[in-house]
């Protein structure tokens, strides 16, 4: 379970998190962090992997308190991705994931296997890729890498930033295929900011939605993305409709008001 009670995160003397509590988010589930853009959604989430500093409040993970958590603890139990990626490497797809893997295991003495490498590049769609150097990779290909390097290392908590905003449709469906499959396997705790209302329609267990730092809604994200949240945070007209399939599904009719 992940516990997030009164967060406070400020840069400087600028708060962009001033009180942030939301319900326990539960192990084997989906979390979809939601909000326009500039609401806080990447200050949380480095917030929360202990990249940004917390000023206030408490963050437990299976009542263990991260904001005083040893460096050690959190690399073993934490996961994040960033939005943009770093500059590749001159490394083989293949050996920067075993990288990443052993990384967060010198804490454990334990080491990820070729095999399990492997495995997880093929269901990623990838596993053609693990010779390539990183550098010669598309922005989508690499993308896929760093979710690949995210999710070898099996934390308790991973925390993705925006992790399909590089791939083509069926690929944005398979990696969600992949990590609700996952995440309920191997009992993480996962938290993806969208941008994309409907991949959280379909793929996500529960659904945060911010605006300006602040909590707007929580629940199912069929509960939380409606009209008037639509509006109220997005600006725009919009309904939500069961696609022939019965799945939710966000259409936009117009445009409201500026929000910026
Ligand atoms: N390092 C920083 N120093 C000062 N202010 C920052 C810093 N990083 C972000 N901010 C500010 O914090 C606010 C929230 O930014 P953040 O990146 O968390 O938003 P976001 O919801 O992830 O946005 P987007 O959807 O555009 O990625 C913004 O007003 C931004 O200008």
């Amino acid at each position: 379970m992940f516990d997030i009670r009164h967060l406070r995160v400020a840069y400087g003397e600028r708060t962009i998190i001033s009180d942030l509590s939301v319900q326990p988010l539960q192990t084997g589930t989906v979390t979809a962090l939601l909000g326009p853009n500039g609401s806080g959604k990447s200050t949380l989430l480095k917030a929360l992997a202990g990249l940004t500093r917390i000023s206030g409040g408490q963050v437990l993970l299976d009542d263990q308190d991260l904001t005083s958590a040893s460096f050690e603890t959190r690399a073993r139990q934490v996961v994040y991705l960033p939005q943009s990626l770093p500059a590749a490497v001159h490394l083989r797809v293949f050996e920067s994931v075993l990288v990443a893997a052993n990384a967060s295991t010198f804490a454990d003495g334990g080491s990820a296997s070729v095999a399990a490498v492997q495995s997880l590049l093929e269901r990623l769609g990838i596993g053609h890729l693990a010779m390539q150097y990183l550098d010669s990779l598309s922005g989508g290909q690499k993308q896929l890498v760093g979710l690949a390097q995210a999710m070898i290392r099996r934390p308790r908590l991973l925390l993705l930033d925006e992790p399909l905003s590089a791939l083509d449709l069926n690929y944005q469906f398979h990696v969600m295929d992949l990590l609700n499959q996952e995440t309920r396997e191997n009992g993480l705790i996962t938290v993806i900011v969208l941008h994309d209302l409907n991949i959280a329609l379909r793929h996500a267990d529960y659904t945060l939605m911010i605006r300006k730092g602040e909590l707007i809604a929580e629940g199912s994200p069929r509960e939380v993305i409606s009209p008037s949240s639509l509006a109220d945070v997005y600006g725009v007209v919009g309904r939500v409709e069961p696609c022939s399939r019965g799945i939710p599904q966000v259409l936009i009719d117009g445009l409201h008001n500026p929000i910026h």
